[in-house]
């Protein structure tokens, strides 16, 4: 199986990149896998993206840090995103959203197309900015149902969507989506749990 993983940051897969002791490319080629780093956002993700899904893979696999909305999910504990939405992408109509669905431009939700049933499932949202005002926290709770938010996932499912191939979304919680409270983000252990179960993905399906 032939896998391309996609991280926003080197420092998202560290523990990883020592394991196979990788160089500290951007994009390295390795007997079993291909690694990209694209750079934090959608517009970056994109971009490494359109330069470097070229060739045909059997899947794309996206990991990464996120943010939780629901705090029954344990910080540190891994999610598999079935379902990504560009939330930002529309138009404010005075205090409602129209979405760029129903301004008639596109599409907002992309889903994962690889099965993986070794993870609980969550709905997320892609954004530029993230969340940490109250207000703005409580608006998106009543217009999407959603468990986690990242900066890239969206991009992510676009592209494959684009391109037909399979694509699974990984994400370790770093923290809660709450007013901005940057002592409890636990960024260390998400990384660790996100890195061994990236090793054992690694080592026993690829
Ligand atoms: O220090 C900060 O304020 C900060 C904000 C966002 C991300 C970071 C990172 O260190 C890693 C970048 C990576 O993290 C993902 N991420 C993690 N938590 C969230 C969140 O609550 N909302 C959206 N994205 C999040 C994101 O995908 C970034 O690529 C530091």
């Amino acid at each position: 199986m032939k896998v391309l993983i996609v991280a926003a940051t080197a420092k998202e897969v560290t523990l990883f990149d020592e394991h196979f002791n990788l160089s500290a490319n951007d994009f390295v080629q390795h007997q079993k896998f291909d690694l990209l780093i694209t750079g934090v956002g959608m517009t970056a993700t994109a971009f490494a993206l359109g330069i470097h899904l070229k060739s045909n893979y059997d899947l794309v696999l996206n990991v990464g840090i996120a943010g939780s909305f629901n705090q029954n999910i344990p910080l540190g504990s891994l999610v598999n995103v079935v379902s990504d939405t560009f939330a930002e992408l529309g138009a404010e109509d005075n205090h409602a959203f129209i979405t760029i669905d129903d301004l008639g431009f596109g599409k907002s939700m992309y889903h994962a197309s690889f099965d993986y049933n070794e993870l609980p499932k969550v709905s997320s949202i892609t954004v530029n900015k993230v969340h940490g005002n109250q207000l703005s926290i409580s608006e998106l709770q009543n217009r999407l149902t959603i468990q986690t938010e990242s900066m890239e996932g969206a991009a992510v499912f676009y592209a494959c969507e684009q391109l037909n191939m399979p694509c699974l979304q990984v994400r370790a919680i770093s923290n809660y989506v709450e007013p901005r409270n940057r002592e409890t983000w636990q960024i260390g252990l998400a990384i660790k749990n996100l890195n061994n179960w990236l090793i054992d993905f690694v080592e026993t399906m690829v």
